[in-house]
């Protein structure tokens, strides 16, 4: 005799919908969008179907559509020229620089979105790498300072919520120190803790044309193999006064996301990045896979996982799926 019968539990929509353990909402996610120079242009990812490189006058009408859909947080990312890169990234905290005009002005008109920057220095660095390079070394305390100035013409230009993607060492505490310091005691933090070197970054590189010149990520990013190590990186930021803890990529690191979910209680989020929309997006024109359905389970096992909120580039989809 079967006493027990899960199926009981699945019987109907009613009795489903009673016993779903994870609900996936608008609420849940951050959309990544990539800005260009220029005006009254976009153009189409080649690697992210769907996705564009927007000039900020076009953006801004990209992110008006968002906000109608109830997409609230955004986070922007500059592909900038090879003439507006160097080696110390002095770009990336021009007060009259892109980015931080597109901040500015995305803030003045739409003063209710949430805004939240990338620091780091590759997209504005002549090396392709998040920190200083001398004799083919990351030097990681100077790096600090860049990304200090960078943070604070990020909190000056209006940014919610800094961002920083580098992974160096003691860059939580000391950026937090800078923003307290010239009073921005109020613009959070939310630390890329556990960033792995991955492979899942590709179609993200061709998008801001910051492929690393030489070598690769590993003596910064982190390991695949490691999880343990995701507990120190997150401890360290936690310590140090992040807001957030973010663990990416995301499907490949479920697991870290649980870990980082068991054992903190700071709002943990992970990036679902631009290999893993790439994969979908190949398989969906292929006939091989259905995109909405995918889609919504690839989203809701991140949460189920334990996120409170997903960067996602499937953001606007999703969007409008859930609106239906
Ligand atoms: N610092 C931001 C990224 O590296 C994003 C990666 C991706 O979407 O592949
Ligand atoms: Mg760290």
């Amino acid at each position: 005799m079967l006493t027990r019968r899960p199926r009981r539990n699945r019987k109907s929509e009613g009795i489903r919908s009673m016993v779903k353990e994870t609900i996936l909402t608008v609420d849940d996610f951050i959309f990544p969008l990539f800005l260009i120079e220029g005006e009254n242009h976009k153009e189409e990812v080649v690697s992210m179907p769907g996705i564009y490189r927007y000039t900020l006058d076009l953006l801004m009408n990209e992110i008006g559509e968002c906000l109608d859909l109830g997409i609230k947080s955004f986070c922007l990312f500059p592909s900038l020229g090879d003439d507006k890169k160097d080696s110390m990234a002095t770009e990336g905290h021009n007060p009259e620089g892109l980015y931080q005009v597109a901040l500015s002005s995305i803030k003045e008109k739409y003063p209710e979105a949430v805004l939240m920057t990338d620091v780091a220095m590759d997209p504005y660095s002549s090396d392709g790498h998040d920190g200083i390079v001398r004799d083919g070394e990351i030097i990681n305390d100077e790096t600090l300072e860049v990304l200090g100035k960078m943070a604070l013409a990020q909190a000056k230009a209006g940014a919610d919520i800094i961002g920083p993607s580098d992974m160096m060492d003691g860059r939580i505490g000391y950026i937090r120190e800078v923003l307290d310091d010239n009073g921005y005691t109020d613009v959070s933090i939310m630390s890329y803790s556990a960033k792995y070197a991955s492979a899942f970054y590709g179609p993200f590189r061709d998008a801001l044309d910051s492929a690393p010149k030489f070598g690769d990520k590993k003596t910064y990013q982190m390991d695949p193999a490691n999880v343990k190590e995701a507990l120190i990186e997150a401890e360290l930021d936690f310590v140090e006064g992040a807001d957030f803890l973010m663990v990416k990529p995301a499907l490949s690191y479920l697991d870290v996301i649980k870990t980082l979910s068991e054992n903190f209680d700071i709002p943990i989020t992970a990036y679902n990045v631009s290999g893993e929309y790439a994969m979908l997006k190949a398989a969906a024109q292929n006939g091989w896979l259905e995109n909405d359905k995918t889609m919504m389970e690839m989203l809701l096992s991140i949460k189920r996982a334990g996120a409170s909120a997903i960067l996602t580039y499937f953001a606007k989809e999703a969007a409008v799926l859930l609106k239906k």
